[in-house]
């Protein structure tokens, strides 16, 4: 689905307005306080703006501040899901219950959302881990089943904060081959530190910084052409791979 957004949260905490196009991935990019969680906030439906209007394909998510017909969709009702740096699944559940967890609140029946769940496990190469309580999961694993329980869903649109933050640096590379072959064709948006996860999922790049968009453009070109100081000290040295 593509993302038309506008959106207005407190003097300086975010001022941005952006477009995605439908199967489309955005790497936002920016120093610490910049206003990325703040965005991912807006759009998962945890943060209401003071002015915004957001749509995703033909519904809208938000419009407010623009006439007396605001509208405020719940997080529930967005088909937006958001996996964060930990991967907080369900502890009481068994790794299949917490994927199946998603299509079962949707309306499939136990049957359905079983086979939905194992799909998705098999897609994420966790089939073997079906069984266990998220106890019993490394850090890896526990953030490969979390992929697989936000796409369950099958999302409109899928927010990443971080996803890499809380995992070794041994297991993000694995983490982030997962992540280019299942969100292909999806509409992301992705909050990063990292530059080599723009480089290797995103096709586009917002730099916020005081809560507005500083550089955008395609991936490439923002990153080995940075315009701010802080998207030069965050690519140095990329140029020369
Ligand atoms: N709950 C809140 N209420 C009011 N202001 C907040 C709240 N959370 C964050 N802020 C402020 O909003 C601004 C943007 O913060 P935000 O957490 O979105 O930045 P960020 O880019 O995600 O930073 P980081 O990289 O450190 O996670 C900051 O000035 C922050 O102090």
């Amino acid at each position: 689905m593509s993302l038309d957004v506008h959106a207005v949260v407190e003097p300086g905490r975010l001022d941005v307005r952006f477009s995605l196009s439908e199967g489309e991935t955005l790497a936002v990019l920016g120093p610490n306080g910049a206003g990325k969680s703040t965005l991912l906030d807006v759009l998962a439906g945890l943060v209401r703006p003071e002015s915004a209007h957001v749509r995703l394909g033909d519904a809208t998510l938000v419009s407010t501040g623009h006439d007396a017909r605001d509208i405020w969709l719940p997080p529930h009702s967005r088909g937006v899901a958001l996996l964060a740096q930990e991967a907080l699944l369900f502890p009481h559940l068994s790794v299949r219950d917490n994927v199946a967890f998603g299509p079962r609140s949707a309306g499939c029946d136990r049957a359905e959302a079983r086979r939905i769940a194992e799909r998705w496990l098999e897609r994420v190469d966790a089939t073997g881990l079906a069984d266990r309580r998220p106890r019993r999961l490394s850090g890896g694993q526990a953030q490969r089943v979390a992929v697989a329980r936000a796409l369950a869903t099958e999302p409109k649109l899928l927010l990443l904060d971080e996803p890499f933050g809380a995992l070794d640096a041994g297991v993000a590379p694995a983490m982030r081959l997962l992540l280019s072959e299942v969100l292909s064709d999806r509409t992301v948006v992705l909050v990063t530190h990292d530059p080599l996860d723009a480089l290797a999922l995103a096709d586009r790049v917002i730099v916020l910084d005081g809560g507005r968009i500083v550089e955008e453009g395609a991936t490439r070109e923002v990153l080995l052409n940075p315009q701010t100081e802080f998207t030069r000290l965050l690519t140095f040295g990329l140029a020369a791979g």
